[in-house]
């Protein structure tokens, strides 16, 4: 297999943190991709509905992003109303894009409980995991070590094997999250550093996470 292999970054991004976009860059830079797409879920499946809608999230991707050539908003989760179940999204991608390989990053929270993702083995017929390092989540915890023990490879297989391994990336530590950022964004003024400006003053625009 010679194509290019397609990156795929979904999240809630409620909201997008300079963390996500650190793992974006650090992707397209060790795993030489061409771009990475970044999709926002509408109905995340292993966790509450969030306050702010979709396509504000999505709005706040693509503030984000702007300023980055190699990134791009996958939108097809959207309008999909029904849980954003991973598997669904790869399986339009592959048809969309049958000839290249498609790879899905995720951190290692997320790895943590790969095994509860919804047809998870299907998943990894349809594409590859890139999983970013994150601090407080080590990969000796929940499904990393059993998972990593049968996929683990290299960034080789990325683009000789069509899906079904899993490339863990030497990242340094990237340490905002969504959760924090919700949490103390309206009483600390220093969280707003771990935002671009341009999704800061969006949220200040709407009111969201209580600003
Ligand atoms: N700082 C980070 N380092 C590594 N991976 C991250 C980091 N932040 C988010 N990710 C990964 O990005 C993906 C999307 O994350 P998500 O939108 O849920 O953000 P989050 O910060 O984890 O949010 P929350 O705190 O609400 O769970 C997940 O796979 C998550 O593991
Ligand atoms: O398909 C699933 O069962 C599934 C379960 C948990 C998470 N995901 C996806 O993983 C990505 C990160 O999820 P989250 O909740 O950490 O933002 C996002 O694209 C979710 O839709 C997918």
């Amino acid at each position: 297999m010679t194509n290019t292999l397609i990156g795929i970054f979904g999240g809630t991004f409620d909201p997008i943190h300079k963390g996500h976009l650190a793992c974006a860059r650090y992707v397209l830079e060790h795993c030489q991709l061409n771009s990475v797409r970044l999709m926002p879920c509408h109905l995340p499946p292993h966790r509450a509905t969030p306050g702010v809608s979709s396509a504000e999230r999505a709005k706040m991707v693509q503030l984000a992003i702007a300023g980055e050539p190699k990134m791009q908003l996958e939108s097809l989760e959207l309008n999909r109303q029904a849980p954003s179940y991973t598997v669904d999204s790869l399986l339009t991608l592959k048809q969309q894009h049958p000839r290249q390989p498609l790879a899905f990053i995720i951190g290692m929270d997320s790895l943590q409980y790969f095994k509860k993702w919804h047809r998870w083995q299907d998943i990894l017929q349809l594409a590859h995991l890139i999983v970013c390092r994150r601090p407080g989540y080590s990969a000796e915890q929940g499904d990393a070590p059993a998972l990593l023990k049968e996929y683990s490879g290299n960034l080789q297989q990325l683009t000789t094997q069509e899906a079904g391994v899993i490339l863990l990336l030497n990242n340094p530590d990237f340490a905002e999250s969504a959760t924090f950022v919700r949490q103390q964004l309206p009483l600390n003024t220093e969280i707003q550093a771990m935002l671009t400006p341009a999704v800061m003053q969006y949220i200040r625009q709407q009111r969201l996470y209580g600003c």
